[in-house]
């Protein structure tokens, strides 16, 4: 059986804000709405050692397992349930375990290069792209890194120099041509207010062709 979902994609760089925004979404919605972060669909790397998934290029399209989050993305739209990779950021690498994912009238792919694949893309029913200035963004990733992900100060300036920052400018900030929104700043109140309200007119609609 078909699942009637609304599925949102939400892209941005690096501390962009869109895991707060996804959140909010989520807070304000309820139970209806799946998240579904792109870092859990980073390739298994079990098969290196620590010292070189540390050199790995994370911010890359190649990183990610594309075709196995495409297949989650339409498996839960035709009603199925799926099993989500779980990610560890302080091991760079998959966890062993998976989450079960129940489909839902809302599903939001949140990460740096959601809007970049277009097979996933073609999946999306609105594109959102949250837009924050590069200062801004390595000022929350050092925070956010140092201190939830037991990164050295050194280590985060050279991935953000070396892969993060080209990563972004030649891959991520050229997908925000693909969005229907542009949210500035991540929590920006307004923004996600309106986005709010769309998901609840999506969600009316839903009911109404099922009733
Ligand atoms: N508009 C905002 N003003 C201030 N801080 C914000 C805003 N939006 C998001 N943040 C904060 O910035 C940090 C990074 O946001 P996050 O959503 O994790 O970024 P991303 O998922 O894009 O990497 C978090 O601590 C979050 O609470
Ligand atoms: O093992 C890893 C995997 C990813 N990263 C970095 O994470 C960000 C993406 O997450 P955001 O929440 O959107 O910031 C990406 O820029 C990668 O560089 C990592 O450091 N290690």
């Amino acid at each position: 059986m078909t699942q009637p979902s609304f599925v949102i994609g939400i892209a941005g760089g690096t501390g962009a804000g869109k895991t707060a925004v996804a959140r909010e979404v989520k807070d304000a919605v309820g139970e209806a709405v799946t998240r579904i972060p792109l870092d859990n669909y980073y390739r298994d790397l079990s098969h290196l050692p620590m010292d070189e998934r540390e050199d790995v290029n994370y911010d890359h399209p190649s990183a990610f397992e594309w075709d196995l989050l495409a297949d989650h993305v339409a498996a839960l739209l035709r009603g199925e349930s799926v099993e989500m990779p779980q990610y560890d950021f302080t091991a760079h690498n998959r966890k062993p375990e998976r989450l079960t994912v129940e489909p839902s009238a809302v599903i939001v792919v949140e990460g740096i290069l959601s809007l970049y694949e277009s097979d996933l893309r073609d999946l999306f029913d609105l594109c959102v792209y949250v837009q924050t200035d590069a200062d801004v963004r390595i000022l929350r990733r050092i925070q956010r890194d140092v201190i939830d992900r037991g990164r050295e100060l050194e280590g985060v300036m050279d991935q953000y120099l070396g892969t993060v920052k080209p990563m972004h400018e030649q891959f991520i900030e050229p997908t925000k041509k693909h969005a229907d929104i542009i949210i500035p700043e991540g929590l920006n109140r307004s923004a996600v207010d309106l986005l709010i309200k769309k998901i609840h007119a999506e969600m009316r609609e839903q009911e109404e062709a099922l009733a």
